[in-house]
């Protein structure tokens, strides 16, 4: 109950649902047969959505959870990004227009905006839509090769309709990035409209599922009311208005889509990989650990325990710390629909950061796991290399993690610039204008208050020396550019030290927040796991100023190794916590009932390669 809330009602209407659960097995099946069978469970869901009258996004999530376990579908990008985009920048009557439809489904939309040339660095985007009043139309072109859009998913074959985001013109000015509504199949036909040269971009490291496409514009004419036009309109006879409004408001659906994936995708696939590693660890026995005895489970290793106790105490922070995201997100997002923008910038800060923060380390975490199953962690049927694929992605999606972590520093030293003269920061970065102790109070209470300062005092000192060295950089002759780039590891590894604060902070007040005694002992533990690994894995950074002494480096040594004995009776429990239905985990490993052996057996059976197959057989015989 700590981790599911409203969302088991609608997991088990999921469960009950045969062509989910059932079904060929997704390691078995070509690239061509996972997407063709990710597009009829699709089609299955939108019916589930109307037959459970399911509209509420968070019900939708539970219901999708079971539908696409560890994996996306092409509904991802529509309701993700093509129907908020639409809501978030879309005039009264263009939402009015669009949205009904899209949510019922008649239209299918992804988000457009990277090209073969650019993803990152959007201003460098090529794709044009130059306004026509004779017509009353924007033409979008794809000028170079590098324009071509690349990457969106659900275009290659999917999606009739996408949000392009294009340079507007109008009379030869450039009017920067907007977001244009385009449809791009016919609505009978399926086939792409003339002007249009489309299709998939060919397999990739996951994603299976999903058709990430490419589009290129061949002067291809769409309405007027086309462009979303919330913030900026062109008016019939070309005069372009806008609302004073902050230009950055056109990236809303990447700072909503950031803030989402701590927890959909560093958050789920970390537990997930925990919950395999760990269950498996308590089945599979191995060697002895004294003579003449059974083989011990390989959990009692402590080498195992220290392998994979940290992990299932970053699952819960990342969890927690994704859940605050969420959170976050949806509280400033209500305030700048009323026109206070103020905390938009922190909004950006925190979303880029964390979302780098978490999914670097749940990628990290979640191929530890696999590690820690030994052999039958590298077959398909431990679930992890599925899970991995696709939890990986979020690394490089919505924003390359370094350049996330260079926006998150970006913020942190225009804020640090502010306190030094003499701005009071508040939120997520107040702690830059407190005064920190220089010496760090832990006793071998390990209070998570004192191990919650530790990583105020690494964040406030990294920021402090990024930003000297940067000013520095700049006092010695670089211009503000360069001095950034030759100092952009110190910033990125100061967003880090900033990430790792937040999260430690965000799970010391859930523990805080945990009334029953019991949870809240064992929650204190992890959550000492948690802060202990990250002294001990980063120790230079506590030890550089003085700020912690060898002394203290050793109780934090000794503390971690009896924090695992201490885990270990609840470690099976506390993956258990997180309630992922066999079907969502897709693993023989760590399946619920432990019938590991007799499973993996039964699924080597049935593999492909053991059906008698003519060509295989003249090649052997
Ligand atoms: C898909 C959804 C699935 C399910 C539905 C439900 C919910 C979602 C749940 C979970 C998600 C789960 C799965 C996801 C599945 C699949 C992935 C699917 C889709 C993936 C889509 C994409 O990848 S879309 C493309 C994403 N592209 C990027 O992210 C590009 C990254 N680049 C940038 O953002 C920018 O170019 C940049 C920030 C790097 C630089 O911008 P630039 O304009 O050059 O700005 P600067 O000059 O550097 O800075 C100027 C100032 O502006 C500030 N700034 C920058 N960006 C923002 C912003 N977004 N908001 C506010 N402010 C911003 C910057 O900090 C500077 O501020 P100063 O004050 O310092 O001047
Ligand atoms: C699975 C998946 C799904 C996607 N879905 C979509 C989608 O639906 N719609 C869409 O529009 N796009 C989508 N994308 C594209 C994605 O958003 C981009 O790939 C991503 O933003 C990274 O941009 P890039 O590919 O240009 O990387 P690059 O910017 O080329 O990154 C390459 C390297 O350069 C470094 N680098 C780049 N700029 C800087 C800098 N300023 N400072 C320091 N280092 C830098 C990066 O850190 C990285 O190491 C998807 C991508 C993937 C992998």
């Amino acid at each position: 109950m700590l981790f599911k809330g409203g969302g088991l009602p609608h997991e088990s209407l999921a469960l009950q649902e045969k062509l989910f659960g059932a079904g060929p097995d997704y390691n078995f099946m070509t690239r061509i047969e996972r997407f063709k069978n990710s597009l009829v469970r699709v089609q299955h869901f939108i019916r589930c959505c109307a037959r459970y009258n399911l509209h509420d996004h968070a019900d939708k999530k539970w219901f999708e959870g079971v539908a696409f376990p560890n994996e996306v579908s092409v509904l991802g990008p529509h309701s993700g990004m093509f129907i908020p985009t639409l809501k978030e920048q879309g005039s009264e009557e263009q939402i009015q227009k669009w949205v009904p439809q899209a949510e019922k489904h008649q239209i299918m939309g992804t988000y457009i905006q990277t090209e073969l040339g650019h993803g990152t660095f959007v201003r460098g985007l090529e794709t044009t839509a130059t306004y026509d009043p004779k017509t009353e139309e924007f033409i979008l072109n794809s000028p170079t090769l590098t324009s071509i859009k690349w990457w969106p998913g659900g275009l290659g074959r999917t999606c009739n309709f996408g949000i392009v985001m294009a340079l507007l013109y109008i009379d030869g000015k450039n009017y920067g990035m907007h977001p244009f509504v385009v449809q791009l199949r016919s609505l009978k036909t399926h086939e792409p409209l003339p002007g249009l040269t489309m299709g998939d971009i060919g397999p990739k490291f996951g994603f299976d599922t999903v058709d990430n496409g490419y589009l290129q514009f061949n002067h291809f004419g769409i309405p007027r009311e086309n462009m979303l036009m919330k913030y900026c309109q062109v008016l019939k006879n070309g005069t372009y208005t806008k609302q004073t409004r902050n230009p950055k408001f056109s990236y809303g659906a990447m700072i909503f889509v950031r803030s989402m994936v701590v927890y959909e995708v560093a958050g789920q696939g970390l537990a997930k990989a925990c919950t395999i590693a760990i269950r498996y660890s308590a089945i599979r026995r191995q060697s002895e650990l004294k003579k003449s005895r059974p083989e011990p489970q390989i959990l009692d290793y402590q080498t195992q325990q220290y392998k994979l106790f940290p992990l299932l105490a970053l699952a819960y922070a990342v969890w927690f710390t994704g859940v605050r995201m969420k959170e976050i997100y949806f509280m400033v997002n209500n305030e700048i629909k009323q026109g206070h923008t103020e905390r938009l910038p922190e909004l950006h800060a925190i979303s880029s950061g964390l979302k780098a923060f978490t999914t670097s380390m749940a990628s990290w975490g979640i191929e530890r796991c696999r590690l820690a199953c030994g052999g039958h962690g590298y077959s398909a049927a431990s679930g992890l290399p599925k899970i991995y694929v696709n939890a990986t992605g979020g690394c490089t999606y919505e924003g390359e993690n370094t350049v996330m972590l260079l926006q998150c520093a970006r913020f942190l030293m225009n804020i640090y610039g502010g306190v030094k003269n003499g701005r009071r920061p508040s939120g997520s970065v107040n702690y830059l204008g407190e005064r920190i102790s220089s010496r760090c109070t832990l006793t071998s209470e390990f209070t998570l208050k004192s191990l919650a300062d530790a990583f105020k005092h690494r964040a406030a000192r990294m920021i402090k020396e990024a930003s000297e060295r940067l000013n520095r950089l700049q006092a010695s002759g670089n211009d503000p550019e360069d001095s950034w780039n030759l100092n952009s590891v110190v910033l990125t590894k100061a967003a880090e030290a900033h990430c790792h604060y937040y999260m430690v902070l965000v799970f010391e007040s859930v523990v805080e927040s945990v009334e029953d005694n019991c949870v809240k002992d064992i929650l204190r533990q992890l959550c000492q796991l948690l802060a202990l690994c990250g002294i001990q894995e980063n120790s230079g950074d506590f030890i550089q100023d003085g700020f912690l002494n060898n002394d203290q480096l050793e109780l934090v040594k000794q503390k971690q190794l009896s924090l695992l004995s201490e885990i270990r009776p609840n470690a099976v429990l506390l993956v258990d916590a997180f309630e992922f239905h066999d079907v969502q985990l897709g693993s023989i490993l760590g399946r619920f009932d432990g019938n590991v052996y007799e499973n993996l057996f039964k699924w080597a059976k049935k593999t492909p390669l053991n059906k008698p197959e003519d060509l295989i057989h003249r090649l052997l015989r």
